[in-house]
């Protein structure tokens, strides 16, 4: 149906809720947006689907979200009645609509007599991913958009095994929600006949329990912990979002005793009022932490988006200011600090691995293969990344040690299978005694790594082209620049080409096939200054993303060449 024509049927819905109808008016005037919102179907993308909380078949709303819990009640059904009574884990955000949406859920699934177990307030995506886990349940859903602005919701699908579902199952989720004919008129149990027949299970505080045992397992020297308490001071910040719901006692548990939250961002609220986008990427959502950081002489600012899936973190530098760490240099803090700890106690073995994307930094391995440990590349999205931890699991061919990807992703311990950032803020609150222990701050940590091992500094740009006219320029850019084999960037030679979709790799003595990942939009660039850089369109939001990251001698000619080549990336995006 072209979109105009669905657009119509939309506007002569009798029952769409006051708020949708009066959207369709308003927005429906601009028929660029009529395209976009009504032109294709809402689809899964890096991290399940994402978009504006809008009426439309390509936005969020009451309807789509429908349209694909319905694929997955039916896929379930499929699977049969064990699938049906392991049911599905259900989780929400902070977001506007979030609860209603997954009690909306809840109901569809309840109606196809699949066991739901819902979560009585919001939580972590982390949680959710636990929870599926430990609940031994079929399938989860968590709405929530991450650290999107406040217009955006999401619906995140997980599999039994905890992890965000892969490409394969998320397009036969996808495929079964195509069946429904009527969007409007997807079949809802009623709530009181769920919780009558005991198909529908509240839970939460059972759930926060075990969960937070098992954070108790993340840190890996409670002494250190416990010795330094008294030397550091932690600001946090769960951004408004479901951070704050256990926050509190798994840091406490853990032993860190000086954490001090933000009081105007502990107030869950789905406005985000004191940023522009909840993510903790930003230097901004770190403003009235700063001010606190200030107050209370802390030198740490720890911050979780809203579905506390990301970390970030904000430490104060030699001159008394701020600075925003990137997510490539808490990793790299990060595995290094494992390491030292395996090595001086004895513990480090050769078949600990390290798993990040094809897009994040290259220190954290070098560092890995300095201390002789494996490593492993994956493609953008930490679902690769629990399949990778799934196969480990299965196979006993390695052993899991860290998960990272640049976008403020990590994962130490595989009882969740997505990025948890609760066990991101433990092990960097201890990589923080570490060298408080050693009179020392992050910064001054980071600049020991990278005297052993050369300063290597990334940066990612995201450059927006929103709606379908964006989409058609990435698409343009994207395979323009994959015909094009660049032999120069910014004057530099380019030794090799890795082309994720073709899955072929480029150098002077011709093309040979890239095995190993599946395909994926992605154009990775090899210098021959040891500097690489990557494009792609993202996955979660309508930009498109240039990574660069350089290896140089110090800090300020790092930055300098990084933002260079940035530059002339943007050239090249033009
Ligand atoms: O670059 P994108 O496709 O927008 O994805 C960026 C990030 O988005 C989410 O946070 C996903 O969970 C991550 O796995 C992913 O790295």
């Amino acid at each position: 149906m072209k979109a105009r024509e669905t657009f119509q049927k939309w506007q002569q819905t009798q029952n769409l809720p006051a708020y949708l109808k009066d959207q369709l008016s308003e927005l429906g005037q601009d028929s660029n947006w009529v395209e976009d919102a009504f032109g294709q179907d809402i689809n899964f993308g890096t991290a399940g689907m994402r978009g504006r909380l809008e009426p439309g078949t390509n936005r969020i709303n009451l309807y789509t979200v429908g349209r694909v819990t319905e694929g997955l009640a039916r896929l379930i059904n499929e699977k049969g009645e064990q699938a049906q009574n392991k049911g599905v884990v259900i989780s929400f955000d902070s977001r506007y609509h979030s609860r209603e949406f997954a009690e909306h859920a809840a109901r569809i699934l309840g109606n196809h007599n699949i066991h739901v177990y819902l979560f009585d307030d919001l939580r972590p995506t982390p949680e959710l991913s636990f929870a599926v886990r430990y609940l031994h349940a079929a399938a989860g859903i968590n709405i929530t958009a991450s650290h999107n602005a406040k217009q955006y919701n999401g619906y995140k699908v997980y599999g039994a095994d905890g992890a965000q579902m892969g490409p394969e199952d998320a397009e036969r989720v996808f495929e079964y929600s195509q069946r429904v004919t009527d969007i409007f008129n997807v079949q809802a149990a009623p709530v009181v006949q769920l919780r009558a027949q005991k198909t529908l299970q509240l839970i939460g505080e059972d759930i926060d329990e075990a969960y937070l045992a098992a954070l108790k397992t993340v840190n890996v020297n409670p002494d250190l912990i416990r010795q330094n308490a008294d030397k550091l001071t932690i600001i946090y910040t769960p951004l408004h979002g479901t951070g704050k719901m256990i926050y509190d006692r798994a840091f406490r548990q853990g032993g860190f005793t000086n954490v001090i939250p933000v009081p105007s961002q502990a107030i869950i609220d789905p406005e985000f009022p004191t940023t522009k986008k909840p993510n903790p990427e930003y230097r901004d959502v770190f403003d009235p932490g700063i001010k606190l950081a200030n107050e209370k002489q802390a030198d740490l600012i720890i911050a979780t988006d809203p579905d506390a899936d990301r970390m970030g973190a904000c430490v104060r530098t030699k001159n008394g200011d701020f600075q925003v760490l990137t997510g490539n240099q808490i990793a790299t803090l990060m595995i290094y600090y494992l390491l030292v700890n395996l090595k001086n106690s004895g513990q480090l073995a050769s078949d600990y691995e390290l798993i990040t994307s094809v897009v994040s930094s290259s220190m954290p391995f070098k560092i890995a293969q300095d201390f002789g440990i494996k490593t492993k590349y994956v493609l953008t999205g930490f679902k690769f990344i629990g399949e990778e931890i799934d196969r480990m699991s299965k196979t006993h061919d390695g052993k899991f040690l860290m998960g990272f990807e640049e976008s403020y992703g990590y994962l130490f311990k595989p009882f969740a299978r997505d990025k948890d950032a609760m066990q991101g803020a433990l092990m960097f609150a201890e990589v923080a005694s570490y060298y408080a222990s050693r009179n020392m701050t992050v910064l001054d940590g980071l600049n020991e790594i990278w005297q052993k091992y050369g300063t290597s500094y990334e940066i990612t740009k995201a450059i927006e082209m929103p709606g379908i006219g964006g989409q058609k320029k990435m698409a343009l850019l994207m395979s323009k620049l994959r015909s094009e084999h660049l032999e120069e960037i910014n004057g530099v030679k380019v030794n090799k080409i890795q082309d994720f979709l073709k899955q072929q790799e480029i150098t002077e003595n011709g093309v040979k096939p890239l095995a190993g990942l599946p395909k994926s939009n992605v154009l990775k660039y090899y210098l021959a200054d040891e500097t690489w850089l990557a494009l792609r369109p993202s996955g979660t939001e309508p930009v498109i993303k240039a990574y660069v990251g350089v290896n140089k001698p110090d800090i300020a000619t790092a930055h300098a060449a990084a933002e260079s080549y940035q530059k002339a990336m943007a050239k090249l995006l033009k």
